[in-house]
C-alpha cells in the first residue's frame, strides 16, 4: 500500500467525522473549541518564558537598587496560571474523548447490529462476508482511538501554524531544516505500518479460526464433545501452530520497525542540534536576545516533536482510515430481499390467504454449492391445508421452507401467493403471516416466558397469552417443574440458569409457533425429541389449533405424517408424488414403500 493509497483512504474521515457529530453534537463542539484554546497555549508560554529571561537579563544590568522584581513576579505568576490552564485543558479535552468514544462506539455496535440484521442469510453464509463482519467488528473500539487521533491532529496543526510563525519571522530556512530532520522519520513509519496493516488484514481468516479455536476449546456448548472425543490437544495443537505463526511473522516486523526507528531518531536529533548551534550562534553575535534564544530554541524544539507526533500520527489516521473502508465496507453490502422499490407497488398481504401458494418450476443452489438443492419443484400449497414433506437427508426439505419464508430467493422458477409472485409482498410482512419453527431452533438464553415469547416478541409482556402458547404446546408442564416457573432463566450460560432436556426444549420451540398467530405454520420435525405420548398429544392439539390455517410438516414420523391432508414426497429436490396418505398407499410409489419400511420397524 503506497503513500497514495493512505492518502486516498483519508476521504472517509469526512463520513466518520460526521457519524462522530452525530453521536453529540455538544460533547464534539465542546471538545473542538476546548483543543483550540489548548493548541495556543504552546506559544503563549514560549513567549511569556522569553519576556521573563528578557526582563532577568534586563535587571542585571541594572543597579541593584534599581532592580524592581515586581513585573517579573508578575510575568512568572502569568506561566504558572498558564501552566495550571495547560493541565486543566488537557484533562477535561482526555475526559470528553472518552466519555464521546464511549458513546461512539455503543453507536456504532448497534449500527452494526441493525445492519446485519437486515442482510440477507444467504450473505451470513458467505465466508468473505463473516471477514468483513468480523474486521468491522473488531474496529469498534480502536475507532474511538482513531478519533481521539483525528481530534489531537487538528489540535497540533493549530499550534504548528503558530509556532511555525514564529520561526519563519526569524529565519525561514530553519523550518526547512527541521522538516528534513523528520521526513525519514515519517517515511519509515508509513512503510512499518503499511506492512503491519497488510499482515494483520491477510490473517483475518486466520484470526477467525484462532477465535474459533479458543471458542471450542472451552465453552459450555462444546465441553461435552470436547471431554468424550478426548478434542483439546487436537484444538490446542492447531491454536499453538498458528498463533505461533502468527507471533514470528509478527515479531520480525517489530524488530525491524524498533531498528529503523532508532536510525530516524538520530537524524531528528542532529536537525535540531544544527539549528541549535545557528541560533546560539546568532545569540552570541549579538543579533538575537537571551530571551530570544531561549524562545527561538524551544520552538525548534517543540516543533520538530509536534512534527514528528504529526507525521507519525497521520499514518496511525490513515491506518485508522483504511479500517474505516472496511467498516463502510460492510455497510455497503446491501440485502437483496427487500420491499419491491417505490414506485413499484407493494402488494398488500392477503388476510385470509384465498387460493395458496404454487411453486412453479422452482430451483434453489447455495451459494458455493454445486448441486441444486431443489430444481423444477412444482406443487400446490392450498389454503387451509395440512400438507406434509417427506423426503430423505438432504433431499431439500427445510430449502422449501426457506424460500416459502423468503430468507433465499429461487434462482430459478418462482413462487405465488394468491397468484403473485412472492416477491411483490413486502418480506416484512410475509414473515409476519408466517411462524417456522426449524428443526435446529434457537435454545436462546432467557427466562423461560421470554423463550416462548420469542415467537411474537411484542407480546413478551401478555402473561396470559405466553401461558396459553405453553399449554398448547405442551411446554406449561415443563415449565411448572422449573424452580422459578416462567421467570426461570433457561440455558447454562448465565447465573442460576436451568438446562432443560431435548424434547423439553423442543415444547419451548412449540410454544412460539402458537404465540404467532400466523396464517401459514411451519414446523420442521418438530417433534422428533419428543416422546411417543407427548408427540401423539401434540398433534392432537396440532389439528384443533390450526383449524383454517395453512401448515406444513416436515418428519420423518409415519405416525404424524399420516395426518396430513396431503403429503409431498420429495426426492433429489424435485416432487416425487403428492397426495393423501391413501392415495399415496394405494399407489404402491415411493410412500407406500418408505411407510411399510417403518411400519415393519414396528412390528
Ligand atoms: N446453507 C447451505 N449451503 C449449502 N448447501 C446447503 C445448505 N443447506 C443445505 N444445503 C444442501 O442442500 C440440500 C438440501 O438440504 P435441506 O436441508 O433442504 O434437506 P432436508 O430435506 O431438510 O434434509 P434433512 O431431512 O436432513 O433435514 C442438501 O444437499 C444440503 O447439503
Amino acid at each position: 500500500m503506497s503513500v497514495r493509497e493512505r492518502v486516498s483512504a483519508l476521504r472517509h474521515l469526512p463520513a466518520f467525522l460526521k457519524l462522530i457529530w452525530q453521536t453529540s453534537p455538544t460533547l464534539t463542539l465542546s471538545n473542538i473549541g476546548l483543543r483550540l484554546l489548548r493548541a495556543a497555549l504552546p506559544l503563549a508560554l514560549l513567549y511569556v518564558g522569553r519576556l521573563i529571561l528578557d526582563d532577568v537579563v534586563a535587571l542585571t544590568k541594572l543597579p541593584p537598587a534599581g532592580r524592581a522584581l515586581g513585573p517579573v513576579f508578575g510575568l512568572v505568576a502569568l506561566e504558572f496560571g498558564l501552566v495550571l490552564l495547560t493541565d486543566a485543558l488537557g484533562r477535561a479535552v482526555a475526559l470528553l474523548d472518552s466519555l464521546l468514544g464511549d458513546l461512539f462506539a455503543n453507536a456504532s455496535s448497534v449500527r452494526l447490529m441493525r445492519h446485519a440484521a437486515e442482510l440477507d442469510l444467504d450473505q451470513f453464509e458467505d465466508s468473505t462476508f463473516y471477514d468483513k463482519l468480523e474486521r468491522a467488528r473488531r474496529q469498534t473500539l480502536s475507532r474511538s482511538v482513531l478519533m481521539s487521533q483525528v481530534l489531537a491532529q487538528g489540535q497540533d496543526a493549530v499550534t504548528l501554524v503558530l509556532l511555525a510563525g514564529g520561526l519563519v519571522a526569524f529565519q525561514p530556512w530553519l523550518l526547512g531544516l527541521l522538516l528534513l530532520a523528520v521526513v525519514p522519520a515519517f517515511l519509515g513509519e508509513s512503510h512499518f505500518n503499511e506492512r503491519s496493516y497488510s499482515l494483520s488484514h491477510s490473517w483475518t481468516p486466520e484470526r477467525r479460526e484462532l477465535d474459533y479455536l479458543r471458542q471450542t476449546g472451552a465453552s459450555d456448548e462444546t465441553a461435552k464433545e470436547v471431554k468424550i472425543f478426548g478434542l483439546s490437544d487436537f484444538l490446542i495443537n492447531r491454536f499453538s501452530t498458528l498463533s505461533d505463526q502468527f507471533y514470528s511473522q509478527n515479531k520480525a516486523l517489530a524488530l525491524r520497525r524498533a531498528g529503523w526507528g532508532t536510525v530516524f531518531a538520530a537524524i531528528g536529533a542532529a536537525g535540531y542540534y544544527g539549528a541549535y548551534l545557528y541560533i546560539i550562534k546568532q545569540a552570541v553575535g549579538g543579533a538575537i536576545s537571551i530571551g530570544q534564544l531561549t524562545f527561538l530554541a524551544g520552538s525548534f524544539a517543540r516543533l520538530r516533536a509536534l512534527l514528528e507526533g504529526i507525521l507519525s500520527r497521520f499514518s496511525q489516521v490513515a491506518d485508522g482510515a483504511l479500517y474505516l473502508q472496511d467498516f463502510f465496507d460492510f455497510f455497503q453490502i446491501m440485502p437483496r430481499i427487500v420491499r419491491p422499490m417505490v414506485g413499484q407497488a407493494v402488494r398488500p398481504f392477503p388476510r385470509p390467504i384465498r387460493q395458496g401458494f404454487t411453486f412453479e418450476e422452482v430451483g434453489f443452489k447455495y451459494k458455493n454449492a454445486e448441486k441444486w438443492a431443489l430444481r423444477h419443484l412444482s406443487f400446490e400449497l392450498r389454503a387451509g391445508e395440512k400438507l406434509a414433506l417427506v423426503g430423505e437427508n438432504g433431499a431439500g426439505k427445510t430449502t422449501l421452507v426457506k424460500l416459502l419464508a423468503r430468507l433465499y430467493d429461487p434462482s430459478e422458477g418462482r413462487i405465488l401467493l394468491d397468484g403473485h409472485d412472492l416477491r411483490e409482498y413486502d418480506p416484512a410482512e410475509l414473515r409476519q403471516e408466517i411462524g417456522v419453527i426449524f428443526q435446529d431452533f434457537v435454545r436462546f438464553q432467557l427466562p423461560a416466558g421470554q423463550n416462548l415469547a420469542v415467537g411474537r416478541i411484542e407480546e413478551r409482556s401478555n402473561q396470559p397469552r405466553i401461558e396459553q402458547a405453553a399449554h398448547q404446546s405442551l411446554a406449561d408442564s415443563v415449565i411448572a417443574k422449573l424452580p422459578l416457573g416462567y421467570d426461570q432463566m433457561i440455558g447454562r450460560r448465565f447465573n442460576g440458569g436451568v438446562d432443560l432436556s431435548g424434547g423439553e426444549w423442543q415444547k419451548i420451540a412449540l410454544g412460539r409457533a402458537y404465540m404467532r398467530e400466523a396464517q401459514l405454520l411451519i414446523l420442521d420435525e418438530p417433534t422428533a425429541a419428543l416422546d411417543a405420548r407427548a408427540e401423539y398429544e401434540v398433534f392432537e392439539r396440532f389439528k384443533e389449533l390450526t383449524q383454517g390455517k395453512t401448515a406444513v410438516l416436515i418428519s420423518h414420523r409415519f405416525s404424524t405424517v399420516r395426518m396430513a391432508d396431503r403429503i409431498l414426497v420429495i426426492e433429489h429436490g424435485r416432487v416425487q408424488e403428492i397426495g393423501s396418505h391413501e392415495e399415496l398407499l394405494a399407489r404402491g410409489g415411493r410412500y407406500a414403500e418408505l411407510f411399510q419400511l417403518q411400519a415393519a420397524g414396528y412390528r
